[in-house]
């Protein structure tokens, strides 16, 4: 609604002015917003950049919301991983609560496919999940579990993968019996996040993917897959048997040579 977006430009505002006032800090630009945060990128004195995410006004009073925006903190507090951003400092601003924790600068793998044009050939693809699924039973040692996946959540930088928004993220449960999971994604064990890396791997299969007929069909009849990377594929979607580990998953990655 028009006056929503209006009250959210009069917080950005706020939130510049606030920075303003910042003896370290100065105000760059609004970043981007989802559902529930704004994040702006600020610059230290230094001019190191950093981001200060800002649980969205129109939440700061459901009691909900604000308990979600604190697990992210929180759990972010938690984590000390050289490829998830640390966390500063935590305040509010107008009521709302924010945090700043550094700026990962580089590029979404959703930038990187449908903005640039990227294509990753099956092996690179592997190479990545590979490297992903290093991070994945990291964050698994720490009880974390990221439930966020996403093509605009993993960011690359130098070549190395960097993930970000832990707004949905939970810590970790050992004793989940299978059959009781109705939903991969929400579950709170690894296979959420590996079911979120299986569809993580299709976007990077399909970039190179030429369609050859008019009709969609299944993954499975487009990519015209290798046997191993079909089965590895199915297993962390969970149409064969899943993983019982990251470290599993990680292990199974298929090698090529060529
Ligand atoms: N630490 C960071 N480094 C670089 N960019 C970031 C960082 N955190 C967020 N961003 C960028 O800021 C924008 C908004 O991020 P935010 O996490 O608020 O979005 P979202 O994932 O849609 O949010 P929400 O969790 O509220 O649904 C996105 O474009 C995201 O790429």
């Amino acid at each position: 609604m028009w006056w929503k977006r209006l009250s959210e430009k009069g917080f950005d505002q706020a939130v510049a002015h606030y920075i303003g006032k910042h003896p370290n800090f100065s105000f760059k630009k609004l970043l981007g917003y989802g559902a529930y945060g704004r994040a702006y990128l600020i610059e230290d004195c230094s001019s190191k950049l950093f981001v200060l995410k800002c649980l969205r006004p129109k939440h700061r009073h459901h009691k909900k919301t604000i308990q979600k925006f604190k697990q992210e903190i929180h759990i972010l507090q938690q984590v000390s991983l050289p490829y998830v951003p640390t966390i500063h400092s935590t305040g509010t601003i107008q009521e709302s609560p924010f945090f700043i924790m550094d700026y990962v600068n580089g590029q979404t793998f959703e930038q990187l496919i449908f903005e640039d044009g990227a294509k990753f050939t099956v092996v690179q693809s592997l190479a990545i999940t590979k490297q992903l699924l290093e991070q994945i039973i990291e964050l698994h040692n720490h009880g974390i579990v990221h439930r966020d996946l996403r093509i605009p959540n993993i960011l690359l930088v130098h070549q190395q993968l960097h993930i970000i928004d832990f707004g949905l993220a939970t810590t970790y449960q050992k004793h989940i019996d299978l059959s009781a999971i109705e939903n991969p994604k929400r579950a709170e064990n690894h296979i959420s996040d590996l079911y979120f890396v299986g569809h993580f791997l299709l976007f990077l299969l399909y970039s190179d993917y030429k369609p050859s007929k008019r009709k969609e069909q299944a993954w499975q009849q487009e990519l015209k897959l290798p046997i191993e990377v079909k089965d590895f594929l199915e297993r962390l979607l969970w149409i064969q048997d899943p993983f019982n580990s990251a470290l599993e998953a990680w292990q199974s990655v298929p090698s090529f040579t060529h």
